[in-house]
């Protein structure tokens, strides 16, 4: 890996910024979406149709491959991206989220997280160094520090334990990391909702030094409300040269409001699994194919949308297909919305670039009805 890692601001609109991150493997466009790449692959996407959708970035879990079918074993097979046949950019978790959210019988200690494998109940361990060690073995281009997401809610006394426990193990992250010229180590930032304590965690992160910093902690429960009133800090305390990731985010109007507040980057689950649920979203709003009132529909999902479910297949269709069970219900519908959130990324970076946010988001607003349409 001979070409650097950089981040480059191009535009701001307000507090909001598109830029452009250089890896070795490629450029990400931000702020960027990242579909979630769990097991090593989209599910109900190839690679090229992931890519087809406009994603620059994946992100995979070190908690999900450890465990199947090992970091290891996908280094012995010349790492993650040939090994899933994706060959941009990967964004890798580094899996004390997915422990607490996943596995069972889990000890916390100032060490790490020992945990049983909800796969097979096997034990495993893990610690900033493992964590870095198995991001190493998977190749990934952003690898993320291994941390304590805070429970919501916390008390102050709680999240803070939990965020200098963070913090230490950040900075073992960075140690353990090395230097790793073409790959990026971001540090994340916890302290709950407590002001006080998310400058503390940045200032800690800043003075130990990462490539970006995440935002963590959030899109845990708390409510939109509540998540939007911390970004109107949080954003701001992390450095403005730097790439700044909200991780687990979002709907799409979550995503608007972060975007707004001057996030760059964003994974969630959301598109994809709820395609695999039957709910398509659209500039309107959402669609939830499952409905009756979409049987005899000839129309596609939306119009104007140019993915192939919305070429070349009606709601009737897609609704057929999703109560029988069909397997091309959930390709189509996770195509549209990897499309859909992608499109509204495009939009989003060309309303920045051009200085006309606050109309996108005035008109993205009043197109769309509450509930499902
Ligand atoms: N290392 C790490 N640290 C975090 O604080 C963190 C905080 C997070 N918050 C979320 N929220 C995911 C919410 N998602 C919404 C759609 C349904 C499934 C859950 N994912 C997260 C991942 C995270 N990863």
């Amino acid at each position: 890996m001979t070409k650097k890692f950089n981040f480059d601001v191009t535009a701001t609109d307000g507090r909001a910024r598109t830029g452009v991150i250089s890896t070795p493997r490629g450029e990400i466009r931000t702020p960027a979406f990242m579909p979630v790449g769990t097991a090593a692959t989209v599910k109900a996407m190839l690679p090229e149709s992931v890519r087809a959708t406009g994603a620059d970035i994946l992100l995979g879990n070190t908690y999900h491959l450890m465990l199947r079918p090992t970091a290891e074993r996908i280094a012995r097979l010349g790492g993650l991206h040939r090994f899933m046949n994706w060959d941009r950019p990967i964004l890798t978790d580094s899996g004390g989220f997915q422990v607490m959210s996943l596995a069972g019988l889990r000890k916390l200690t100032e060490e790490g997280v020992t945990f049983k494998s909800h796969i097979d109940g096997s034990r495993h361990a893990l610690t900033p160094e493992r964590s870095m060690e198995i991001q190493a073995l998977l190749g990934s281009d952003i690898v993320m520090a291994f941390d304590e997401c805070t429970p919501f809610p916390s008390d102050e006394a709680t999240a803070r334990r939990s965020m200098e426990l963070s913090m230490r193990w950040a900075r073992r992250s960075r140690e353990a990391f090395g230097d790793r010229p073409g790959h990026a180590l971001f540090g994340i930032q916890q302290g709950s909702v407590y002001r006080d304590q998310r400058q503390e965690s940045a200032d800690k992160l800043r003075e130990i030094g990462f490539d970006g910093y995440a935002i963590g902690g959030l899109a845990v429960g708390e409510g939109q409300a509540t998540m939007f009133e911390v970004l109107e800090y949080a954003p701001a305390m992390l450095p403005e040269d730097r790439p700044r990731y909200l991780m687990g985010v979002g709907k799409p109007d979550d995503i608007v409001g972060a975007v707004e507040r001057g996030i760059d980057m964003m994974d969630c689950v959301l598109p994809s699994r709820s395609g695999r649920t039957g709910q398509a979203f659209t500039r309107f709003g959402v669609v939830n194919i499952r409905n009756a009132r979409h049987q005899d529909d000839p129309r596609p999902l939306d119009e104007h949308c140019t993915c192939p479910a919305c070429r070349n297949y009606s709601r009737a269709y897609l609704h057929h297909v999703n109560r029988a069970q069909e397997i091309i219900a959930s390709m189509l519908l996770t195509w549209h919305n990897l499309h859909y959130f992608q499109e509204l990324m495009q939009g989003l970076r060309d309303a920045i670039a051009e200085g006309r946010l606050a109309a996108f988001v005035s008109d993205f607003h009043a197109r769309r009805a509450e509930g499902d349409i």
